[in-house]
């Protein structure tokens, strides 16, 4: 990713800058109860495993399957953009088309609109990160021109109440019903959508096909995984809980595809239309409030390119110079070793699929090695992108792991220490163990860090000082660029051993071989904290002492878990 070349004393002081602002850590301990007063409880979750409850993402299939489409007395068929803000391989977009087209041969005055609709309450409440909406502004701005260009209008919808509602309300369905039938000016809209898997969501989703009727008929699809969630089971037609097995389904699955093309995952591109709706383009009114922005740095921020074209060539960069390196510096924390794809891919600006398609190119045929520890460097980051199939297949499967809760119910009986002044300086980079203090940093001022990164803080935050994971989970959703729920949850539930196959308990990083493995000359911690540069072994007056004891922590972490689980 692109971003400002910075100092290290800028960092630390854009870093401090920020702490002045950062005051309302509370909001990190606990669901909002604004939009979430009677949160999921651990019967709750359990009725979802029991089956006495049904999932949301079977309702949404049970409803699908009822439908039937209708062209009569439809004028309008709208593409409503989520995390999916692409023109290339984008299902919903391609659907909408061919919709379009259909209707068109009924209807010559038809029209085709694409719509995204903002609710800032939906952004408050699942915690978006000021870095992630400013790239998802911009990356709007760059879809209404790429749209226009194929005479689509890009709509923004605002959504607002007075009362904080979320757009899995009765409100948002009176709301959209009556913007698409200002639209259409009165008549029939075929909406087409891809499926966010995240339970609100999908709430909303089923909220909406409960309420279809002449004037509103809405198609979902599977966009965003390769794999469609649903589709990998168990021989006995279970849900698969860990990974290998899964993956190894994952790999046959996309294997059999290829059987008959000469690609390995099939894109849907759009053809050109024979359309040539003329209308004005009118820059979006829309900006972001501060309250988004707060934690941004002003004076130095970079945004990386919004564009679809910066998400290929980035792809295009990676696969050509560092995929071959990838198993070698993927962890480095000095080094820039992984692809950067993540904020395009979060938000939809390019799609997994056409990334696994290239990356296959340099495969040799075979997207996994007969045997897994064998994987070439590209195979493995094509592992790496299944990783994310992975977590949001285990979230349509155990629903209760996007409403707070862990997928691992008994792990709810961990005695967690939960001080909160430990927890401030997690946060800000204050703990007194460099390598954690350096990453946190850089998430504070860039908005990204890499995988190694996130175990390693992730680890320190629920192992060594005891803290309830998903405060952590909160934090990073607020300051990641690429903040992912599914992706967030799954990686905090493998760290902190309370999720989906996890680390198990007794695993306890250790910080100082974590150090030494992955930035060795302490490049990385010396960029992030200077008060470190010049002192050799000793350690200085300006840096705190360590907040707890390696050592005595682990085995504190140990005890407790071992006595919950
Ligand atoms: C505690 C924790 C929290 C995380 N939170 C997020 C998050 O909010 N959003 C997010 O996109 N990823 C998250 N991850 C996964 C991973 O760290 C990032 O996807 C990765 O660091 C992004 O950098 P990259 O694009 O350069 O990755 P690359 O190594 O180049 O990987 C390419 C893509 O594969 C996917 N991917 C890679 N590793 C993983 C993984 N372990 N799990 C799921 N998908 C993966 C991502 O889409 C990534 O962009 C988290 C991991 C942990 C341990």
């Amino acid at each position: 990713m692109k971003r400002t070349v910075i100092s290290s004393s800028n960092a630390y002081a854009s870093k401090r800058s920020r702490l002045d602002i950062e005051h309302d850590f509370e909001q990190y301990h606990s669901l909002n109860k604004k939009y979430y007063p009677r949160p999921i409880t651990r019967t709750g979750a359990n009725q979802f495993n029991n089956k006495s409850r049904a999932k949301p993402m079977e309702i949404v299939e049970k409803l699908q399957k009822k439908q039937k489409t209708s062209f009569e007395n439809v004028s309008t068929v709208m593409h409503w953009f989520r995390n999916d803000l692409r023109l290339y391989d984008n299902v919903g977009l391609y659907k909408s088309v061919a919709l379009f087209q259909q209707l068109r041969q009924k209807n010559a005055k038809a029209k085709l609109y694409a719509v995204y609709v903002i609710n800032e309450d939906d952004w408050r409440a699942h915690m978006d990160s000021g870095w992630k909406l400013m790239f998802i502004m911009g990356a709007l701005k760059n879809l209404q021109q790429s749209l226009a260009e194929l005479h689509i209008p890009l709509l923004l919808w605002e959504f607002h109440t007075p009362k904080s509602t979320l757009s899995n309300s009765k409100e948002f369905v009176e709301f959209f019903k009556e913007k698409c039938m200002n639209v259409s000016s009165g008549t029939g809209t075929i909406i087409t959508a891809n499926i966010e898997y995240q339970t609100d969501e999908l709430y909303r989703d089923i909220r909406l096909l409960e309420n279809e009727d002449h004037r509103l008929q809405l198609k979902y699809y599977h966009d965003s995984c390769i794999v469609a969630p649903g589709l990998i089971t168990t021989d006995r037609g279970t849900n698969y809980s860990v990974f290998t097995p899964w993956y190894k389904k994952w790999v046959l699955y996309v294997n059999n595809y290829k059987k008959s093309t000469s690609e390995i995952c099939h894109l849907h591109i759009i053809e050109p239309l024979k359309y040539n709706e003329t209308f004005e383009l009118k820059p979006f009114q829309y900006s972001l409030p501060d309250e988004f922005l707060q934690y941004i740095p002003k004076s130095k921020w970079c945004l990386p390119d919004v564009s679809e074209e910066a998400a290929l060539s980035r792809l295009k960069d990676f696969l050509g110079t560092k995929s071959s390196k990838y198993n070698n510096e993927k962890d480095m924390l000095y080094l820039g070793g992984t692809s950067g794809l993540s904020v395009y891919i979060t938000t939809g600006r390019i799609s997994t699929r056409l990334i696994v398609n290239q990356a296959f190119q340099s495969c040799n045929g075979q997207i996994m090695s007969k045997a897994l520890k064998d994987n070439s460097s590209t195979q493995n980051f094509i592992k790496e992108v299944a990783w994310r199939d992975f977590y949001r297949h285990c979230m349509c499967n155990w629903p209760y792991t996007s409403m707070g809760m862990p997928y691992r119910l008994d792990t709810l009986d961990i005695k967690w220490e939960n001080n909160p002044v430990a927890f401030e300086k997690w946060c800000t980079g204050n703990t007194g163990i460099p390598i954690v203090d350096a990453i946190m940093r850089k998430l504070l001022y860039t908005g990204y860090i890499n995988n190694r990164s996130r175990m390693i803080t992730a680890s320190f935050l629920s192992k060594n000082l005891l803290i309830d994971w998903r405060w952590g989970e909160r934090w990073f959703m607020k300051h990641l660029i690429d903040g992912d729920s599914s992706s967030n949850v799954g990686g905090w539930g493998f760290c902190s051993s309370t999720g989906i196959d996890a680390q198990p308990y007794f695993r306890v990083f250790n910080m100082d071989i974590q150090a030494k493995k992955y930035d060795p000359q302490m490049i990385f911690v010396k960029q992030w904290v200077p008060e470190l540069i010049s002192s050799e072994n000793k350690r200085p007056e300006n840096y705190p002492k360590p907040l707890v004891d390696l050592k005595h922590s682990r085995e504190r972490a140990l005890k407790v878990y071992k006595d919950a689980m």
